[in-house]
């Protein structure tokens, strides 16, 4: 019995590397890359697909367990003909990684949810960002089966920073335009921004634009110190981002750094129980608290953020993720695997 996973190939941006990151934990425990080509998929796309797929399928045998990185994000046809590829295999266990759910991500149509529900129905187990996301598409039509809660993206690297000055100020890893409250802050404390993208705001006390970074370029960045903001607008909050896993979570500590996080969000026990930041309402909370903890409160941050920066540059929580579900879908367990951080949601 093998087991593959997918990873998305000729892709740029965020998902696709994510892709990649759990991929290389995944080998180190023995998986196998299934990879998938980012294409234009055509409206008469049913005619090519299954010639296509049989080409990216050829390494799977009768039993073989399939985790599928979930979405391909080549299109919503393409998943669920893929899933339903793959179970026509006898015996094939198929496991759906859940990392986005393109009708909450995009705002789309009721019909984009309903297709991705039938195919994340095709599963034998879901790997779910959160309880909450489990609740909203169980509302949506999810049949019952064994679940499993991601706890953190990791980044996994061989490069671990330690070097953090008392410095106040917030680091936000995201686009200008997604995050309209990059528009409006105003605090004591300055919000440095990383994207490609100039915004439209000028630099000031408030606020400084500093470009793009590669990933551990970024790392670097952030490791000489300050807070990584990990936060939303309230209504992209409510409709998504409060069920989601930010990425931007586990590179903030990866590279050392404590961070802020929106009370009511996956993460906030996480972070309040481990001693990695705040969890509060709103930013004009943040700031005063960051203007108010002292150097040794700050230090204190630092020291807590350490082992879990070790074990999110190790990629361990992916590890367990991934053997808690492939264990568990071979023993057919019926209930979901709690994660001990999500009962308040
Ligand atoms: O200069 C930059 C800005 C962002 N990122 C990456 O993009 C992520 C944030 O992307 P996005 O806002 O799409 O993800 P979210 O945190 O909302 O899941 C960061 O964590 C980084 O991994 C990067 O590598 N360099």
């Amino acid at each position: 019995m093998k087991t593959h996973i997918t990873t998305l190939n000729n892709m740029a941006g965020t998902a696709s590397l994510a892709h990649r990151r759990v991929l290389k934990v995944a080998q180190s425990i023995g998986c196998h890359e299934m990879g998938l080509s980012f294409y234009p998929l055509k409206p008469d796309y049913a005619k090519e697909i299954d010639k296509r797929l049989d080409g990216i399928i050829a390494p799977l045998n009768y039993g073989d367990i399939v985790i599928f990185q979930y979405p391909s994000w080549i299109g919503v046809n393409y998943d669920e003909s893929f899933v339903n590829k793959i179970k026509s295999y006898r015996d094939t266990k198929l496991i759906i990684f859940v990392q986005d759910i393109q009708k909450l991500m995009f705002d789309s149509e009721q019909a984009i949810l309903d297709m991705e529900i039938k195919t994340l129905n095709k599963a034998d187990l879901l790997i779910l960002p959160s309880k909450k996301m489990h609740r909203y598409l169980k509302e949506n039509g999810l049949d019952e089966k064994p679940v499993i809660y991601q706890t953190i993206w990791d980044m996994p690297s061989d490069i671990c920073f330690v070097d953090h000055a008392v410095t106040r100020c917030f680091h936000f890893a995201g686009n200008y335009n997604r995050f309209p409250f990059l528009a409006e802050y105003h605090g004591k404390t300055p919000i440095y921004q990383y994207d490609a993208n100039k915004p439209d705001r000028e630099n000031d006390d408030s606020f400084c634009w500093k470009g793009y970074f590669e990933q551990e370029k970024l790392m670097h960045e952030l490791s000489k110190g300050g807070f990584g903001l990990v936060w939303s607008d309230d209504e992209y909050f409510d409709r998504y981002y409060s069920m989601n896993q930010p990425y931007k979570l586990g590179t903030n500590l990866a590279a050392g750094i404590p961070v802020i996080v929106k009370r009511g969000c996956v993460h906030d026990k996480f972070v309040e129980r481990n001693g990695l930041g705040y969890a509060v309402d709103t930013l004009d909370e943040a700031d005063k608290l960051v203007q108010s903890i002292t150097d040794a409160e700050y230090i204190e941050l630092y020291r807590n953020v350490k082992n879990i920066q070790k074990l999110i540059l190790d990629g361990a929580y992916t590890r367990k993720i991934l053997q808690d579900a492939i264990i568990e879908v071979l023993e057919n367990a019926c209930t979901p695997v709690e994660n001990r951080y999500q009962d308040h949601i």
